[in-house]
C-alpha cells in the first residue's frame, strides 16, 4: 500500500486585495511505504501549501489525497502521521516536557508510554537541560527541536515534515538528517519539504521538485545522480603519450597526471591506455549535482 497518494490537487486562493492565487495545479504523487521524499522547491512553490492540505488543514479547491489509504478528512488518518508544520507555535507557557505529555495524550497514549518516549525523544533531540523550561525561553532552533520531537512522540509511521532543518545549526540539521535515516532503517515513511538541495542528496530516495504549484519533476535521487555523470577524472601513472579523447588537467605527483574524459569515451580510453602501459591510480565522476539540476528547471521555468 502507497503511504501517500495525492491525486489531481488544486488549490486556489481568492484574496480580496490580489484576487485569484493558483498554489497547487494537477499535483499527483504516490509515495511508497518507507520511502523518504524530499519535496523540494524554491520560496512560493507551494510545498506547504501540499502539507497543509494533506494534512487536512485546509481544503483543496479539487483533487484528493489519502494516508495509509485513509481519506485526509478522516482522523483516522492523522493518527499513523507525525507532522512538523513550517513554523511550529506551542503553547508556551508549557515546557517542553509537558507538552509532549499533551501531544501523547491527545493520541491516547498511556502515561508509561508518554514517560518513556519523551524521555527519549528529548534526549535524542538535545533538550534534556532545557526539558523543565517553558517554552517561550527556548531558542528558535530549540523551538524546532521541540517541534521534532512531538512529531516523533507517538512512533508514528508517517513523518510529514516542513522544512525539517529550518532554523537548526550545522550540528542541528546533521542530527535531524540522521534522525531521518534512521527512521528509513525503521521502516518509516518521511516526506519533507526543503528549498536546499543538499538535505535531499544526503538522505532521500526519491526527490520530487515544484516550481509554480506544478510538480516538474519526480524521480530517483541515484538515478538522477548517475543520469548526471559528464564524464570522468583518472589519475594516471606512465600516460601514453597522444592518448585519444584525454585532456590532460594537471600534473599530480611525479609521473601521475590527472585526465579528463567524456562520459562516452571512457571505456574505449581506458583500454587504450592500460594497453600502452599506463595505470590507473584513481577514477572519479563528474557529475551534476542536484544542486545544479534544480538550478536548470527553475531557469527552464524562468524563475531564475
Ligand atoms: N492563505 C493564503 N492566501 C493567499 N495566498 C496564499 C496563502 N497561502 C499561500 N499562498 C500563496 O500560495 C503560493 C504557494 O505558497 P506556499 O506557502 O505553499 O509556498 P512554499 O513553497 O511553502 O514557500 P516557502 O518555501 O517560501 O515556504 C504562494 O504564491 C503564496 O503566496
Amino acid at each position: 500500500m502507497a503511504a501517500i497518494e495525492i491525486d489531481k490537487l488544486c488549490k486556489v486562493f481568492r484574496t480580496k486585495k490580489f484576487g485569484k492565487v493558483e498554489a497547487l495545479s494537477d499535483l499527483s504523487l504516490t509515495i511508497a511505504s518507507g520511502e523518504v521524499y524530499g519535496f523540494l522547491g524554491p520560496n512560493g512553490a507551494g510545498k506547504s501549501t501540499t502539507i497543509k492540505t494533506i494534512m487536512g488543514l485546509i481544503a483543496p479547491t479539487s483533487g484528493t489525497a489519502r494516508i495509509m489509504g485513509q481519506k485526509i478528512e478522516s482522523p483516522q488518518a492523522r493518527a499513523h502521521i507525525g507532522y512538523l508544520p513550517e513554523n511550529p507555535a506551542f503553547y508556551d507557557y508549557l515546557t517542553a516536557e509537558e507538552y509532549l505529555k499533551f501531544v501523547g495524550r491527545s493520541f491516547k497514549m498511556s502515561d508509561e508510554d508518554i514517560a518513556v518516549r519523551s524521555e527519549a525523544t528529548i534526549k535524542l533531540l538535545d533538550l534534556w537541560e532545557a526539558r523543565r523550561r517553558p517554552i517561550r525561553g527556548y531558542s528558535k532552533g530549540m523551538v524546532q527541536r521541540v517541534g521534532l520531537a512531538q512529531a516523533l512522540i507517538h512512533d508514528p509511521d508517517v513523518f510529514i515534515l516542513d522544512e525539517p532543518m529550518s532554523g537548526l545549526d550545522p550540528v542541528g540539521r546533521a542530527l535531524v538528517k540522521e534522525i531521518i535515516l534512521e527512521l528509513k532503517k525503521a521502516g518509516k515513511t518521511v516526506f519533507f519539504s526543503t528549498h536546499i538541495t543538499d538535505d535531499v542528496e544526503k538522505v532521500c530516495d526519491r526527490v520530487g521538485v515544484i516550481v509554480g504549484g506544478k510538480l516538474q519533476y519526480d524521480g530517483n535521487v541515484e538515478e538522477l545522480l548517475r543520469d548526471g555523470t559528464e564524464g570522468y577524472v583518472l589519475q594516471v601513472r606512465n600516460i601514453p603519450e597522444g592518448l585519444s579523447c584525454a585532456t590532460v588537467s594537471r600534473a599530480i605527483a611525479h609521473g601521475v597526471v590527472e585526465i579528463v574524459l567524456k562520459r562516452e569515451d571512457l571505456n574505449k580510453s581506458m583500454t587504450e591506455l592500460v594497453a600502452r602501459g599506463g595505470s590507473i591510480e584513481r577514477i572519479e565522476p563528474q557529475r551534476k549535482n542536484l544542486e545544479s539540476f534544480f538550478l536548470d528547471i527553475l531557469k527552464k521555468k524562468g524563475n531564475r
